[in-house]
């Protein structure tokens, strides 16, 4: 589970861009966050990651305190709450095999991405997740010939592989045709709930969040105005976004 208490980011002599923000995240559960540009949606996201520096606010993953932690501790939770870009940051000459081993930077030591060192048991594991996510047959492909929709599964893959119990997705399925955003969004799905990894996705265009998403958030200028269930919004509701 994560808590996050009065989340606060200021940026140095400009706007407080989240401010007081709250929530509870339960395992397994796939949460959509919402909100007109400039409200805070990919900042939010990445706080959780720990890309941002917090300036206010406490944080708990799985009942420990998360901003009182150390360098490592703070590495760990960087793995454990994995921040997909948009565009996801892979190798692009390497394969997928090879990206979802490797990893990203926070993912895997530094001799391990320089020398691509692989075990048999990282090459089983990866495979087992790139078939989960219906890309067996592209495995061995390299990643600047896939499909954006293939990519993001790929970067879904390395997180899953290198441990993340938090998915923290922002604008998934932006750029994507609707058949192949739906893959994805499925794929999220299907994992959160067999896995019991928490999804928690910017999907402010279209009715995805209201498809997909079993709660939905909603950011107005950097405060929470929305929490509910996943399902079709009201107009009043939409009017605070
Ligand atoms: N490094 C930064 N320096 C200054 N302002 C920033 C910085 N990063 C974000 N902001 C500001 O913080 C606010 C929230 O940005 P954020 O990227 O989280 O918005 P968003 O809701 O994801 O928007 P969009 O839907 O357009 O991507 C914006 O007003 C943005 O200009």
């Amino acid at each position: 589970m994560i808590r996050i208490d009065q989340l606060t980011k200021r940026i140095p002599g400009g706007p407080t861009v989240l401010n007081r923000v709250s929530f509870l995240a339960q395992p397994g559960e796939f949460i959509a966050v919402k909100g007109s540009s400039g409200s805070g949606k990919s900042m939010l996201l990445r706080c959780l990651a720990l890309q941002e520096k917090w300036d206010a606010g406490e944080y708990y993953v799985d009942g420990e305190d998360v901003l009182k932690k150390g360098f490592a501790g703070k590495l760990k939770v960087r793995r454990e709450v994995a921040y997909l870009e948009e565009k996801p940051v892979l190798y692009p000459n390497k394969t997928g095999l090879k990206n979802v081993i490797i990893g990203s930077v926070t993912q895997t030591p530094a001799w391990r991405r320089w020398t691509g060192m692989v075990r048999s048991d990282d090459y089983m594991g990866a495979m087992d997740t790139i078939e989960k996510l219906g890309l067996l047959d592209k495995a061995h492909q390299r990643v600047d010939r896939m499909s954006g929709g293939e990519r993001q599964r790929i970067a879904i893959a390395r997180a899953l592989v290198h441990g993340a119990k938090v998915i923290a997705a922002d604008e998934p399925v932006s750029g994507l045709d609707p058949h192949t955003a739906d893959q994805v969004l499925g794929d999220l799905k299907r994992l959160c709930k067999e896995q019991g990894v928490i999804v928690i996705a910017v999907l402010h265009q279209g009715d995805w969040a209201e498809r997909y998403a079993d709660r939905i958030i909603g950011l107005n200028a950097g405060q929470l105005v929305l929490d509910v269930k996943g399902r079709r919004l009201t107009e009043a509701e939409k009017r605070k976004l």
